[in-house]
């Protein structure tokens, strides 16, 4: 991994002194107000976990089609199987594209708060996931998902040292988090993509924090840098690749950017699957998030931004 791409080491932050820890934030800090894009090791994940929904998921996008678009989901619903040229990343921003070269399985929060009685995140964040009943699936998609909020929860902490918060400041913002995550599978291709046609298309991420895990070894993530190239962010061995999204930077008062990127087919790979895994960090759906620098006709409620964004991508 090159030294201009930041590593977060979580295991270090954790057993640090006060000095260590602002330190590190200010690390992250810097790096996110150039391009949100870093690496998290020493995350504490399990090497199982990861392993386990790894052969899931390969199971489940190697069935017949019918199988999986059987989960398919519902008008203006967020889980389920979407298939190959269902979504433009690029559309997003009004670019018009043509459809990204991936298939997706999507899932939401494992549990509903109890109380919870608002019929919009009844009906959105909080729809069922439709399961595959591919062996071992629902459980080590829960196992991985479950290891996701935990380390979003962590990395918030880090977060807020950066920003000069009290570490816990985020906390009761995220105590109910309807975070998604994203299995992607972008298929082998047999010939030639289409003029202005990616894996995924040039997108910035909406929420406040995802955590990508790309397969070990394989390419095409790239982002665009403040000098305006796009730059390849190869897997990291034994870490996570984090980005910031929308909602962060407005969190921020615009003070951290959110960064375009976008998955390209590598012409040397052109042949090769490449699987990913997104998890989409998402505060509580009834959290208010004002920006930082003040400014309450900037804030916005989590949960319905949230389902806006969605909607004018996939209308
Ligand atoms: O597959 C990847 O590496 C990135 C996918 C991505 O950016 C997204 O789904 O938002
Ligand atoms: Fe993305």
């Amino acid at each position: 991994m090159s030294a201009d791409f930041p590593v977060l080491d979580l295991a270090a932050f954790a057993a640090g002194d006060p000095a260590t820890r602002a330190r590190i934030g200010a690390e992250v800090d810097r790096t996110c107000r150039e391009t949100g894009f870093l690496a998290v090791g020493n995350h504490g994940v399990s090497e199982q976990v990861i392993a386990d929904l790894w052969a899931c998921l390969t199971a489940f996008f190697d069935q017949p089609q019918p199988a999986k678009e059987a989960l398919r989901p519902g008008p203006g619903q967020p889980y389920g199987y979407l298939g190959t040229g269902t979504e433009a990343l690029a559309k997003s921003r009004g670019e018009d594209t043509p459809p990204d070269l991936k298939e997706s399985f999507n899932g939401g929060p494992l549990r509903t708060p109890e109380g919870e009685a608002d019929p919009q995140a009844l009906a959105f964040c909080y729809a069922p996931t439709p399961w595959p009943d591919t062996p071992g699936f629902r459980a080590a998609w829960s196992a991985y998902y479950t290891a996701m909020e935990d380390l979003a929860a962590r990395i918030m902490q880090v977060m807020a040292v950066a920003l000069h918060l009290p570490e816990d400041h985020f906390a009761p913002f995220i105590d109910a988090p309807v975070s998604a995550l994203r299995a992607l599978n972008y298929p082998a291709q047999a010939r030639a993509p289409e003029v202005g046609q990616q894996r995924a298309g040039a997108h910035t991420d909406y929420g406040s924090l995802t955590i990508l895990l790309p397969e070990p070894g394989s390419r095409g993530l790239e982002i665009l840098t403040p000098e305006g190239t796009w730059r390849a962010v190869p897997p990291v061995e034994g870490a996570f690749v984090i980005n910031i999204g929308d909602l962060m930077t407005l969190w921020t008062g615009g003070a951290w950017v959110s960064t375009l990127h976008r998955v390209v087919v590598p012409p040397e790979a052109a042949t090769r699957r490449r699987m990913s895994l997104a998890f989409f960090h998402q505060p509580n759906w009834h959290a208010r998030i004002t920006p930082l620098s003040g400014g309450e006709a900037a804030a916005v409620t989590s949960g319905p931004y949230l389902m806006a964004k969605f909607s004018a991508a996939n209308s």
